[in-house]
């Protein structure tokens, strides 16, 4: 089998929402597709009606294919300081036109204020590895890791754009959405997320700086947070820009032309646009930088400001990432 579902971005690209299929019959959810954690959650009937509102919710009992995993509960928190936590029935979960008949499905019993005023999502859907799952006592699985059995090949890639619909693929590697050659990197997935070295990065027409990078690609994080030193550098080609305490990060006029950011996978040299730095108006004509330092964060994310200049390939079977141009 092979699946194909549409990525929706959110004012200002802040996350990307797909179509979701949950129980019998089935409730369609957007759901934000997450490659930096693993828990598949939606907002639930189990909720207080207060942290529902304006939310589309999954209702277990009105499912008549759901099922309660007995004993199980989730508990998740993201680096934002956002979370959300529940019990969890299996049910069908259908993606693309994939469906997974035994999905564990984390019902949200409270959520934090970020997911009650983010109305573009009524959930998440984790494509991290499985050893980073919050369900206790046991893990569950992914929603691919239980779908890989029925892919020719166990990969998913995603095409995401600036400002426009993208797709997440899954099974297959669509040629036609990319241009040139998929340039791979080895993961190593004993943190759990999709981590690999990065071999350096330029900014603007700069020289290349070869330096070994350990990174994250997480499709659930907006923007790119890297080592200070790069971001520094960064930012002394944009002329007014400063490090905002007040704004949380560097801002610059939103008149200023912002340089390229260049990240070496191996030999191949990813670049993103200049005007896709340029994340969003901050307060008066300052904008907000699409490029963060990574200080306190503890690793560096290559988020969705990187990733929508991309085609990316996850290969769960190696594992390995793939990069090549959008
Ligand atoms: C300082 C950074 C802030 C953003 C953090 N990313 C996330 O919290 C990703 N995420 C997933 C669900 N909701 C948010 C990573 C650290």
């Amino acid at each position: 089998a092979q699946g194909s579902v549409t990525a929706s971005p959110s004012q200002y690209d802040g996350e990307y929402d797909c179509p979701v299929t949950v129980g019998t019959p089935g409730v369609t959810l957007p759901l934000d597709f997450d490659t930096g954690s693993s828990d598949l959650w939606v907002f639930s009937s189990e909720l207080p009606a207060s942290e529902r509102s304006g939310h589309a919710y999954y209702t277990s009992s009105s499912s008549s294919t759901s099922k309660l995993d007995s004993g199980e509960t989730w508990d998740i928190s993201y680096g934002d300081g956002s979370g959300a936590e529940g019990n969890i029935y299996i049910d069908k979960v259908t993606i693309g036109g994939i469906t997974v008949t035994s999905q564990a499905v984390e019902a949200a019993e409270s959520v934090s204020s970020e997911f009650v005023s983010d109305t573009s999502n009524d959930g998440l859907v984790g494509f991290a590895f499985d050893s980073i799952n919050t369900a206790s006592p046991n893990h569950v699985q992914t929603w691919f890791g239980n779908a890989e059995a029925q892919l020719a090949s166990p990969v998913f890639t995603a095409n995401l754009k600036k400002g426009k619909a993208g797709n997440y693929n899954f099974g297959y590697i669509d040629s036609s959405e990319y241009t040139g050659s998929i340039t791979y990197a080895t993961i190593n997935s004993a943190n759990g997320f999709w981590e690999f070295s990065a071999s350096g990065y330029a900014v603007g027409s700069g020289a290349f700086s070869s330096q070994s990078i350990d990174v994250i690609a997480d499709t659930g994080t907006t923007l790119i947070y890297l080592p200070a030193a790069i971001v520094k550098a960064y930012y002394a080609k944009v002329s007014g820009s400063s490090n905002s305490a007040s704004a949380g990060g560097y801002i610059f006029p939103c008149s200023a032309t912002l340089p390229s950011l260049t990240i070496g996978i191996g030999s191949y040299k990813a670049v993103v646009p200049g005007t896709f730095l340029n994340y969003a108006p901050n307060t008066g004509s300052t904008c907000f930088g699409g490029l963060q330092s990574n200080a306190g964060i503890g690793l560096s994310i290559l988020g969705d400001v990187f990733l929508k200049s991309q085609f990316v390939v996850f290969n769960q079977g190696v594992p390995k990432i793939g990069f090549a141009p959008g």
